[in-house]
């Protein structure tokens, strides 16, 4: 890993990979990493969130997978982030010291959804609680309120948070209010934090904003096509980040219609890479076989711009 260098471009939100009968399979981790680089050309990871099934998993295997990922990608990924959010403060702090231990090259945690934190101060409150367990390590606040209910607007919390949490660096931000982040984006004029985009379906809108780069599941398996569309904004080419744009997109838009969410990701990247991810974890049910063809059939017919 590369301590210090800025974390920018894509960062994959790994799948947990797990045996048929539902154990995590730490042994296919090795070959994943080097899927990802030699293949997707990402050199960063996102691990345990949500498309890790993280909330499903318990403590041990979390510190498990954290630490298998940060070994493999020692000399060949960037950035190891580790989500160590969960509902129980202790265990997060737990889950925070243990990546700390470890070596990860950031923390990143998500708002607790059960009990749910119903303004900024409180929400902060947890934050720090959980940031100050590993005050060496850089840390992210994970936005995604279509799934934890927590709808604080993230400009509102970044007021006046590095005094309160001093390893703040920046926000994964998986929400489709461009305004929020556009004015997160404003406030941070002396470049201070990272903002990662988190709906894949819409990178180049939060791109055209100034999102720093993105985190998300496609990248797991569009990460080289999604790639060509960062080089495609920056030169600028805006005409070509359009085309793939709507291209992956035009895949996501087919999915989600079948019914799209991690059972199906673990099922799109067993097919692309070759690597078995295996079953989901209940509530989650294996993607059917009929979404498995018509994924397959779609995502074969795209024709891309490099001429794949
Ligand atoms: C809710 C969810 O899982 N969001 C992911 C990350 O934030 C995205 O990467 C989506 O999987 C992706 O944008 C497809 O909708
Ligand atoms: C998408 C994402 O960042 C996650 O799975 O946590």
């Amino acid at each position: 890993m590369t301590p210090g260098k800025k974390l920018q471009g894509l960062v994959a939100a790994t799948v947990t990979p797990m045996t048929p009968d539902g154990q995590i399979n730490l042994s296919v981790i090795r070959q994943y990493v080097d899927y990802l680089v030699s293949e997707q050309n990402v050199k960063n990871v996102f691990v345990n969130g949500t498309t890790g099934e993280g909330l499903s998993l318990n403590i041990q295997e979390r510190k498990q997978l954290a630490e298998e990922w940060v070994c493999q990608g020692k000399d060949k990924l960037d950035h190891v982030i580790i989500h160590v959010g969960a509902l129980s403060l202790p265990e997060s702090q737990e889950l925070a010291r243990h990546a700390a231990a470890i070596g990860a090259s950031a923390i990143a945690v998500i708002a607790p959804f059960f009990f749910k934190p119903t303004n900024k101060g409180e929400l902060i409150a947890f934050l720090q609680k959980v940031a100050s367990e590993a005050p060496a390590v850089p840390f992210y606040y994970y936005h995604i309120p279509p799934l934890t209910g927590v709808t604080i607007r993230v400009e509102e919390l970044l007021d006046g948070i590095k005094e309160q949490i001093p390893t703040f660096q920046g926000v994964k931000f998986s929400d489709t209010d461009l305004l929020d982040l556009a004015q997160c984006i404003n406030k941070n004029e002396r470049e201070q934090f990272v903002f990662l985009y988190g709906v894949d379906e819409q990178l180049l809108s939060a791109l055209a904003i100034g999102a720093n780069g993105a985190v998300g599941s496609t990248y797991n398996y569009l990460g080289r096509k999604t790639n060509l569309m960062l080089q495609a904004f920056a030169k600028p080419d805006l005409a070509l980040a359009q085309k793939y744009q709507f291209l992956t997109g035009e895949f996501l838009n087919f999915v989600i219609k079948l019914g799209f969410g991690v059972a199906q990701t673990k099922a799109v990247m067993t097919f692309v890479s070759g690597i078995p991810m295996g079953p989901p974890r209940l509530p989650l049910v294996d993607a059917s076989e009929e979404f498995i063809v018509k994924a397959k059939a779609k995502l074969d017919s795209i024709v891309w711009p490099d001429g794949d």
